[in-house]
């Protein structure tokens, strides 16, 4: 049974959320890069629903992720390529899916700020619905069930909304009835291999993901351990998604021998180009999006 609806506190935050638009320029999810060069800004917006124009090339520096973008020129790439998914998405709700530290909250953000989407990340809300300042104390003080009652509640509020996109937590994907919600979107897993995920997570340590707390041993090796097991359960769970966006891919057609080397917009990018595809492919109205969705929720419901 699913935990009261979050609607009111939902409804009064996208209200009070705005589009993700800022004035100035494009500017970055978190800030990091600022386009103050109206020759380049012009040059996106002149790439807008035109003619193919020649693809700028993305200029690569030698920053970790903290820089999101790697260039201005990437950034403009970004910002085309999602002016063309807008067309199709026709207002759909992109949700992201993943293993814990797969970087749901951080693509997220930076794919809601180009599409002009709203952000949210489904764990805050659970945390903002049960009035707990974190998941974890929500798993001490209660329980795991009850933490998913109101993840499928949240999850629910939200599928009966527009232009959001929502980063999951790591295990909605467990939950068939969460297909459900789901799937009145589109779904995109961001799958990262298992010791990238342990090695993003042992970086800022264990104490926000309860299932991967442990009170001693190397954070690389628990992290690893405990990823390793809840793969094995969720088994194909997250292969639902209607996109999969797999790091091995993306670096082995960048020639990187480590996904390490990909960027939040390298994914968020390539996450745009399968969403293209998926839609472009499935070419549905919204109507019969919902009776294709109904079908693949009854598959996933049997299995
Ligand atoms: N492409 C990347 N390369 C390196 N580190 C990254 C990348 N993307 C995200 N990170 C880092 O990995 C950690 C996990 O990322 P993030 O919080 O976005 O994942 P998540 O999928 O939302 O995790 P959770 O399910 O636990 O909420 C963060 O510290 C983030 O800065
Ligand atoms: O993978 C999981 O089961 C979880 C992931 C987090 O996002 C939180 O939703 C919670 O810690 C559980
Ligand atoms: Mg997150």
């Amino acid at each position: 049974m699913e935990a009261g609806g979050v609607g009111l506190a939902l409804q009064t935050r996208v209200a009070g959320f705005g589009t993700g638009r800022r004035r100035g320029g494009l500017q970055s999810p978190i800030g990091s890069l600022r386009v103050t060069d109206p020759a380049r800004a012009a040059v996106a917006v002149r790439a807008r629903g035109s003619k193919p124009v020649a693809p700028l090339r993305a200029k690569k520096s030698s920053g970790g992720h903290e820089n999101l973008h790697n260039s201005v020129d990437e950034a403009l790439l970004l910002k085309r390529k999602s002016e063309e998914v807008l067309f199709y998405l026709n207002g759909r709700c992109i949700y992201l899916v993943g293993m814990m530290g797969s970087g749901k909250s951080t693509v997220g953000k930076i794919m809601s700020e180009v599409l002009g989407y709203s952000f949210f990340d489904s764990d805050k809300l659970v945390e903002q619905a049960v009035g707990m300042p974190s998941v974890a104390q929500i798993f001490k003080v209660h329980s795991e069930a009850f933490f998913r009652d109101n993840e499928s509640s949240v999850l629910r509020d939200l599928s009966s909304m527009r232009r959001l996109v929502v980063a999951t937590g790591g295990g909605a994907v467990i939950r068939p009835v969460n297909w459900k919600y789901m799937k009145k979107g589109l779904s995109v897993w961001l799958d990262v291999p298992l010791d990238a995920l342990a090695r993003r997570i042992a970086k800022v340590g264990t104490a926000s993901r309860p299932l991967l707390d442990q009170p001693s041993g190397d954070p690389y090796t628990m992290a690893f351990s405990k990823l390793s097991m809840l793969a094995e359960q969720r088994g194909d769970a997250y292969a639902n998604a209607d996109v999969r966006v797999s790091l091995e891919e993306i670096a082995s057609k960048q020639g990187h021998d480590d996904v390490s080397k990909l960027t939040p917009t390298d994914i968020a990018m390539e996450s745009l180009h399968k969403i293209e595809s998926f839609v472009i492919e499935h070419a549905v109205d919204n109507a019969a999006g919902d009776s294709q969705a109904e079908s693949q929720v009854q598959r996933i419901q049997t299995l």
